[in-house]
């Protein structure tokens, strides 16, 4: 596990972090539908779905360019070391950068918008009444039997292609 991932001191981790922190979310924010409009996602799920799309291109948008940004970082720091490898008169062979903090830092901020995706993407499944098992589905129809987890669902055949 990742150093940055908080893990509360003594207490058991669940096996699949992931999965249990989805499912608690899909079920926040499908209890969120007798929510009164003071519910962020309550408004997404009862309003007009063009609010809920324009928040949807907004964090795929916002995900990019952090992308875009963790590259830049990367590209200076990589810069900056050959640049001083040539500097300090080295026979230019590959570099191997120290990233700055500020590469972390934008690591993190990834991180951050990944997570808006992913939670306006479960408000978008909650809308359509796409259940996870059937999000869980589509994904292990995908999957080699070798990469499927053990009892995965799957889609009946009739389903595969079907809204493709
Ligand atoms: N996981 C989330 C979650 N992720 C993002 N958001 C909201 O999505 C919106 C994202 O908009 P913006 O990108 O403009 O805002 P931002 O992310 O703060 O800032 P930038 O990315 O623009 O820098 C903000 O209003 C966030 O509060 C979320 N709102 C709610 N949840 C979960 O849903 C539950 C129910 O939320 P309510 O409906 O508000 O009760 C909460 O307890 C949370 O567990």
């Amino acid at each position: 596990m990742a150093d940055k991932t908080y893990i509360p001191e003594g207490g058991a981790v669940p096996p699949s972090q992931i999965g249990a922190t989805i499912e608690a979310l899909a079920a926040t924010i499908a209890a969120r539908r007798e929510a009164g409009a003071e519910s962020y996602t309550h408004r997404l799920l009862e309003g007009c779905e063009d609010d809920l799309v324009k928040k949807v291109v907004e964090e795929a948008n916002e995900t990019a360019l952090a992308v875009k940004d963790v590259e830049c970082r990367m590209l200076v720091a990589q810069e900056s070391a050959e640049a001083l490898a040539l500097g300090l008169g080295e026979d230019g062979g590959s570099v191997c950068a120290e990233l700055p903090a500020e590469y972390d830092e934008a690591v993190d901020h990834l991180r951050y918008e990944a997570a808006d995706v992913v939670y306006h993407l479960l408000v978008v499944l909650e809308r359509y009444g796409i259940g996870l098992d059937e999000f869980a589905a589509e994904l292990n129809t995908r999957m080699t039997k070798e990469e499927r987890p053990q009892g995965g669902v799957m889609l009946f055949d009739d389903y595969v292609k079907r809204g493709k």
